[in-house]
């Protein structure tokens, strides 16, 4: 990956943040804008709809399909994290915490620490 397409989720992240009320956003020219000026339950509505494209993309198994309907995803999910003033990098930021982190061994040590915060009767 090239260091322009890494910067995209910044850049659209910054697009996004644009399209807010307070930043001016017009929904009448602009399809972010329209979204925020829906409000939350549209945006959470949107992010559920692309999930399910993504699945049925999945199914079809048509790879440029699928890479649309992730696409559709992404982006949808950047607009809820702008709702909730999140920025993409705290969602890489993550991922770079879980590297080399086998999801096995940190779902056992969830587990254990479950059980062990749970009250014994
Ligand atoms: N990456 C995107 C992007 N991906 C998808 N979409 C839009 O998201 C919508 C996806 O909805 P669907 O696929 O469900 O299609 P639809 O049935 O037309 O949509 P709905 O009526 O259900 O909302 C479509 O209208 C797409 O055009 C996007 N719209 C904008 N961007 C980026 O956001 C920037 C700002 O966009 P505006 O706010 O419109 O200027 C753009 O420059 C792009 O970089």
């Amino acid at each position: 990956m090239s260091a322009t397409e890494a910067d995209i989720l910044a850049r659209v992240a910054a697009v996004i943040e644009s399209r807010k009320p307070a930043n001016g956003g017009d929904p009448a020219t602009s399809y972010v804008a329209k979204l925020f000026d829906k409000g939350l339950d549209a945006i959470l509505k949107k992010v559920g709809e692309e999930a399910c494209e993504t699945v049925m993309a999945g199914k079809d198994g048509d790879a440029q399909k699928i890479v649309y309907e992730v696409a559709d995803l992404w982006f949808h999910s950047m607009i809820a994290l702008a709702h909730f003033g999140l920025k993409p990098e705290q969602v890489l930021v993550e991922l770079a915490r879980r590297e080399g982190l086998s999801g096995l061994q940190e779902f056992a040590a969830r587990s254990k620490k479950a059980a062990e915060e749970e009250p014994n009767d």
